[in-house]
């Protein structure tokens, strides 16, 4: 039996359990627009959030998950993944009768599992992936919506609740909702961290290197430098516990590593018949007249580097030249997940289809790969960088992950203020162009 419930603000509460980065800006956005919050982190933190609250009447802290449960109508975990079962497992019982719960974990396998595993069977599950960060602009944003055990009302409520963000919703089943991230991010995700890991281990500030100027370097140091200043559990979250995601970043490793070799053989012929068959898969469905996500000028105006562009080194961009070869690999055609794309997802295929599809480019980059020493030692450390990374993720090492995160992330800190805020403006100018495709 499933209670009444009234999406109406004045009577309707909603409860957020974990007030980290992600929880907050939801507490924030949804109490601006006027609905009544019970929230709470660790019990150690209820001080300092009462008193960080105390001036909004409509955020009510609470000392932990029971009380919010037992007050709250629709209650979302915004906790880290990997501790989602024992935070359901400790809360669930103290849910509201007829109650809506969700969870805002990026991989929802594990989720779904735990909320099945102890939550009532009066309790409705309505889960939500908002596909973005939580300083991004979440108006058109994909806002991933799962009605998992739930009347079409509750799903209604949940939307109407949800609203506020104008995000676009998009509906997905659970196992829909990690197939298709683990084809967006996880492959993505493991490229900047291979890179970051490679500058961390040739000891460079690559903003500061000559050789690193020009448009695609201002994205891959951007972004890479936008995700070790995120938390670490975030991302190995989203990589260990996807077992979709697992598959990728081997695959993902595999072609670093067989480019590289190909690469470092000099086998000409084989590497640019690779190539050319990867560009042929991913971006030969796209019409003649295709224009490109994204331009020189648009690339350029993004950098923390002070050298001129002009002054440009061209790169072997193996990073890139994988990731097509590895999409190509899967069968993954990125354009087909536009609908459920993240920011950084939408950047990366928009720098790809650039080096692919300018005239002149790619034969640049394959050269430069094959003849060229220059990246060596760069490709060589980003090919070890990908393939640990890879080995920590099937391993399902969280220990690892943190460390391997953390090291790069204090290395690169101080750079972490410019880069966020170059990387914001970037999104939003790459958002506007993109937008039609999302649509469409
Ligand atoms: N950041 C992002 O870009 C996005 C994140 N997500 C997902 O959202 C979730 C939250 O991420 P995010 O907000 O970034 O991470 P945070 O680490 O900032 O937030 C999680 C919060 O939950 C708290 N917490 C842990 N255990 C409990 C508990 N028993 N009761 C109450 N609170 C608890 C944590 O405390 P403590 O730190 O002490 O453990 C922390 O404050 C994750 O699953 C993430 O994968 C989804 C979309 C985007
Ligand atoms: O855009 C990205 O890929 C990010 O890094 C931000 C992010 C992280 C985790 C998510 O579940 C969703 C978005």
């Amino acid at each position: 039996m499933t209670a009444t419930l009234t999406p109406d603000p004045k009577v309707l509460q909603i409860g957020i359990i974990g007030m980290g980065d992600m929880g907050r800006m939801y507490a924030r956005r949804l109490s601006a627009a006027g609905w009544k919050i019970n929230a709470c982190d660790r019990p150690e933190q209820f001080e300092k959030l009462k008193e960080e609250y105390g001036s909004n009447s409509l955020v009510n802290i609470l000392e932990n998950g029971h009380y919010v449960s037992r007050l709250s109508d629709y209650i979302i975990y915004s906790v880290e993944a990997e501790n989602i079962d024992s935070i359901v497992a400790t809360y669930g019982a103290s849910t509201k009768v007829g109650a809506i719960v969700g969870g805002q974990t990026s991989c929802k396998a594990p989720e779904i599992a735990a909320f099945e595993k102890y939550l009532p069977a009066d309790v409705q599950i309505v889960s939500c992936h908002s596909l973005h960060g939580p300083n991004v602009d979440t108006r058109g944003q994909p806002l991933v919506l799962i009605q998992h055990r739930a009347s079409d009302d509750a799903l209604d409520l949940v939307r109407t609740v949800l609203t506020c963000f104008n995000s676009q919703f998009v509906y997905l089943t659970a196992s829909q909702h990690d197939k298709i991230t683990a084809d967006t991010q996880a492959a993505t995700h493991a490229a900047f961290l291979s890179m970051g890991v490679a500058w961390y281990a040739n000891s460079q500030f690559p903003w500061e290197v000559p050789r690193y100027v020009g448009g695609i370097e201002n994205v891959k140091i951007n972004i890479s430098l936008r995700i070790y200043s995120n938390k670490w559990h975030v991302y190995a979250g989203l990589a260990i516990m996807n077992p979709a995601a697992q598959a990728q970043i081997l695959q993902y490793a595999k072609s670093v590593t067989e480019l590289f070799t190909l690469m470092v053989e000099h086998k000409a012929d084989e590497f640019r018949d690779r190539v050319y068959a990867a560009k042929k898969a991913v971006f030969g469905g796209l019409p003649a007249n295709h224009e490109l996500l994204l331009s020189d000028d648009l690339l350029d105006k993004f950098s923390l580097s002070n050298v001129p562009p002009q002054e440009r080194t061209p790169n072997s961009h193996l990073s890139l030249l994988a990731m097509v070869d590895c999409w190509w690999k899967l069968g993954i055609v990125p354009y087909d997940h536009m609908i459920c794309s993240t920011p950084l997802f939408r950047i990366w295929l928009g720098v790809t289809e650039y080096l692919f599809q300018s005239p002149g480019l790619l034969d640049e980059c394959i050269d430069v790969a094959l003849e060229n020493d220059t990246f060596r030692a760069d490709d060589l450390e980003f090919t070890v960088a990908a393939r640990s990374w890879s080995e920590i993720i099937t391993f399902g090492s969280f220990k690892l992950y943190r460390y391997r995160f953390e090291t790069t992330q204090n290395y690169f800190s101080p750079r972490f203020a410019d880069a966020t805020k170059l990387g914001n403006e970037m999104i939003k100018t790459i958002f506007e162009k993109t937008k039609q495709r999302r649509l469409h």
